[in-house]
């Protein structure tokens, strides 16, 4: 029997004939393998009718995993107690023979294979099967990448209906020439909250020979949405492969002086203000997590993955976040997970307002007081519960952009992450290759509640792209060196640090202050302001600052502000490139020798000026100078 005969059995007839419209037997032979091997008790195939696309959403509260609030189109998913966040350690590429890859998790593909099949066997039975199909990128476009999702979950296939363009039309444009990626998950065996049980038994395993992903016993979004971080291994591989950039960053536009328009992607860790950055008031939205940056005539040009925000609730008030309060608050639809519900209304940590002493939330009835297990006291809302929305109900979107075939010029490429002693609060790299190797390249962050395990502490984060590598390191950054290199106008390259604290550990810089640096990089991205050269890099003046804190905050800026926030400290800098230089040389191993170049330069000029100026120098000094 051919794969379709099989499906014709498997599937209703309504199901069956969604997938036979589509003219390709490598998906049918995927869907006729898979199906009889997850045995659901029922199928259901998605096409790109808002009837379907309602279906699911339905179903997701049918089934009980997500919940009805009591502002219209609002929904809450809990996951499980222990599936907050990323599972690293059950996270690992699948790759012939297990081939040890430094700083990526691999397992031997046959191994892996065998281990995960026999984890799905029947894990569906008496559960409906959603098949959902997306595409990655703007639709028809150079980005597009089309994929196909198998899951038991409505949550999961709900949230991709809001974070993805569909997809089911482009199969069927595609038809035969589709090359497409897969996921396949389950949630597994559910608890009576609808959450799954069998953690012990999760497991998110990439097949990056076959670019399929499969993922079981667990529903946490980054574990689970097949297009998000687990189609992202798969588009590293392929943009290192194809020599273009698949990076964990956001893309916004800010807009310059008289109507100029300029566009900024910026990359940090998990948990490190890339919404928030994305969403600062003045500027406008086009992603906020992942983006494709294609060489198109000697041009960067970036596009959005997604068209939706899986952002992180914790500290959304209406002072700091205005616009994501509003759309909060308006009756779109939007999936709130792991906050604390009472009387149906979603409450978090750090919102600004009075909330609860009692509700649920992801520990089942909470309280104010309760303990876990652990004997941690429980806050209202998990630090990694999120939202799921639309961009399109965002005010501040730049729909254009969002949609565009051709992407947006890069103008400017921002590089950051949680650092509290050593980069200033902006700076310019002198050039690509100054920028790629010690700003992105040499990221450091302290780890977050993004993902399970100790926070707070400082970790190597190449590109804030380091939990999703999926290819050695060497080659990744040889590739970011080669695409400068094709480009006749490469996007200017700086490094931002929102956490930099005082000796008793306060923030040096208030959350809006980002609206600042903003400002000062699209002058420069275009030549409009002066800088100061220092070892590092080029520094804003004061004068451009305290002008543009006015102008953007209405805020004063002092001169002695200034001065803590953009001294150079060489000896937290030297130690940083002494560690940097030490993980490449020991770990990486095989890594470009102009890495090891430029480290040293920089090294060479930070030597230079501590023995003219000492170990912390004002920014003035070099202005000076
Ligand atoms: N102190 C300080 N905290 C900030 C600043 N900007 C953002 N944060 C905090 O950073 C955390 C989340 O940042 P997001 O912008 O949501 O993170 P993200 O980079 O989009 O993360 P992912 O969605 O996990 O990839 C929140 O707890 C914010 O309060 C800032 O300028 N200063
Ligand atoms: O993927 C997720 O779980 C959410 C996210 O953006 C990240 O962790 O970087
Ligand atoms: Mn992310």
């Amino acid at each position: 029997m051919n794969a379709l005969e099989r499906l014709e059995r498997l599937l209703e007839r309504e199901q069956f004939e969604k997938i036979k419209a589509i003219d390709n037997p490598e998906l049918h032979a995927f869907l006729a393998e898979w199906i009889e091997w997850l045995e659901p008790s029922k199928v259901f195939v998605c096409t790109d009718s808002e009837e379907d696309e309602l279906y699911v959403r339905w179903k997701a509260l049918y089934y009980g995993e997500e919940k009805m609030l009591e502002t219209p189109n609002h929904t809450v998913h809990y996951d499980n107690y222990y599936d907050q966040a990323r599972d690293k350690a059950n996270t690992k590429l699948l790759v012939p023979g297990g081939k040890e890859i430094p700083f990526l998790n691999t397992k031997d593909r046959d191994e892996g294979l065998r281990e995960i099949r026999e984890l799905m066997r029947g894990v569906m039975r008496g559960k409906e099967l959603f098949v959902c199909f997306f595409v990655l990128g703007p639709k028809n476009s150079i980005f597009t990448i089309p994929a196909v999702q198998l899951t038991d979950s409505a949550y999961v296939a709900h949230s991709e209906f809001i974070l993805y363009r569909k997809g089911y039309e482009e199969f069927k444009r595609l038809g035969r020439n589709a090359r497409f990626f897969r996921f396949v998950h389950s949630a597994g065996e559910l608890d009576e909250r609808k959450t799954s049980r069998n953690l012990d038994k999760r497991r998110i395993y990439i097949d990056l020979l076959d670019e399929t992903v499969y993922s079981v016993n667990t529903q946490y979004g980054g574990n689970t949405i097949g297009l998000k971080k687990l189609a992202f291994r798969l588009t590293i591989q392929k943009a290192v492969r194809e020599g273009w950039l698949s990076e964990h960053m956001f893309l916004m536009r800010v807009n310059g002086p008289n109507g100029r328009k300029t566009y900024f992607t910026g990359a940090y860790p998990s948990m490190c203000g890339k919404t928030s950055t994305a969403m600062i008031p003045w500027e406008n939205i086009v992603g906020d997590d992942l983006t494709f940056i294609l060489p198109v005539n000697g041009v960067a040009r970036g596009a959005n993955v997604e068209k939706g925000v899986f952002g992180i609730i914790q500290g959304v008030n209406p002072e700091d976040d205005p616009i994501i309060w509003q759309v909060l608050h308006s009756p779109v639809e939007i999936i709130f997970s792991n906050v604390l519900v009472k009387d149906g209304r979603p409450y978090w940590n750090e919102m600004g307002i009075e909330i609860p002493d009692e509700g649920e939330n992801h520990s089942g009835k909470w309280w104010k007081g309760k303990k876990d297990a652990e004997g941690n006291e429980i806050p209202p809302s998990h630090k990694n519960a999120r939202f799921t929305v639309s961009l399109e109900h965002f005010p501040n979107v730049d729909l254009e952009a969002l949609e565009n075939p051709c992407g947006v010029e890069v103008g400017g490429m921002i590089f950051g992450g949680r650092d509290r002693d050593t980069w200033p609060p902006v700076r310019e790299a002198f050039d690509w290759k100054h920028g790629v190797i010690t700003m992105g390249a040499s990221l450091e962050s302290e780890t977050t509640a993004a993902t399970l395990g100790k926070e707070g502490i400082r970790a190597f984060n190449p590109m804030a792209i380091l939990d999703f590598m999926s290819v050695p390191l060497g080659d990744y950054i040889r590739n970011y060196l080669r695409f400068g290199e094709k480009l006749r106008r490469a996007p200017k390259i700086f490094a931002v640090n929102y956490f930099l604290r005082d000796e008793n550990g306060n923030w040096l810089n208030h959350k809006l202050d980002k609206a600042v640096w903003l400002k000062w990089m699209e002058l420069r991205v275009h030549g409009d302001v002066d800088a100061i050269e220092t070892p590092i890099g080029y520094i804003p003046k004061y004068e451009d600052l305290k002008r543009l804190f006015r102008e953007v905050l209405n805020k004063d800026y002092s001169r002695e502000a200034y001065e803590k926030q953009f001294t150079i400290r060489v000896p937290e800098l030297l130690a940083k490139i002494d560690r940097i230089e030490k993980i490449y040389r020991e770990q990486v191993k095989e890594v470009p020798e102009e890495l090891f170049e430029v480290l040293e330069e920089e090294r060479k000029r930070l030597l230079e000026a501590r023995e003219r100026y000492g170990d912390y120098i004002s920014p003035f000094t070099f202005e000076g100078a």
